[in-house]
């Protein structure tokens, strides 16, 4: 998708605040610092309009960007950030459960792990609990420009073997938002889940 016009809409923290207008929704979730924001910039084609930093946490509300007034891209709060307070984490955790769990207009999710690095724990479970909820799912392993090439297939294996991978509602892709590999591919997982 060519995207001209992206406003973001709104933020929210509870049911009561997301957008009324039926749009589909594709949600990206992650671990704190994994990318999000940055994989929605590349997307979107804006330097830092979903804000990105070196420091994690910075994501701190469910973010609903409106792209071309067709879908929602929603940008969730990162998890697994060991420097935020328990209430806060189980704050994050109420807010994204409440959104995954009830909202009718979510189409997918995009999930984000580090492409240089076994998935966390927190990356397992966040896998398995989307599957539980049988959502279609794009594991994005991100920052794949700090790896070469040649050792993709070695990587991915490992990936998906310790995410236990399903490809029957699971699609896997890498991704570089500094190179935009795997940026047309995304999309068009995107648009086929709209
Ligand atoms: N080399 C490289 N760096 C990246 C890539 N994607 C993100 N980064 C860097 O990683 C850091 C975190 O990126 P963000 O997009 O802010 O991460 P986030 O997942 O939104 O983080 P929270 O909002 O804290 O959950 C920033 O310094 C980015 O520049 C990538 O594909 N390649
Ligand atoms: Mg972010």
């Amino acid at each position: 998708m060519d995207v001209h016009n992206v406003d973001m809409v709104m933020s929210a923290v509870s049911a009561s605040q997301y957008p009324t207008d039926g749009k589909p929704e594709i949600a990206l979730v992650g671990r704190s610092n994994v990318g999000k924001s940055s994989l929605t910039n590349t997307l979107i084609q804006r330097k830092n309009f979903a804000r990105t930093s070196s420091q994690p946490g910075k994501t701190q509300t469910l973010n609903f960007y409106n792209v071309e007034d067709k879908l929602y891209f929603v940008d969730v709060p990162g998890y697994g950030y060991a420097k935020v307070s328990k209430k806060q984490r189980e704050e994050f955790g109420r807010m994204i459960e409440e959104y995954i769990t009830s909202r009718k207009q979510l189409r997918g999710v995009v999930s984000l792990v580090d492409a240089r690095h076994e998935p966390s724990d927190d990356d397992v479970s966040m896998y398995e609990w989307l599957h539980f909820y049988n959502i279609p799912i794009l594991v994005v392993a991100t920052k794949s420009d700090k790896i070469s090439k040649g050792k993709f297939n070695k990587y991915e294996s490992n990936i998906k073997r310790v995410l236990g991978f399903d490809s029957d509602d699971s699609d896997f892709q890498f991704f570089s938002s500094e190179t935009k590999y795997g940026k047309d591919q995304v999309w068009q997982w995107i648009e086929a889940h709209m």
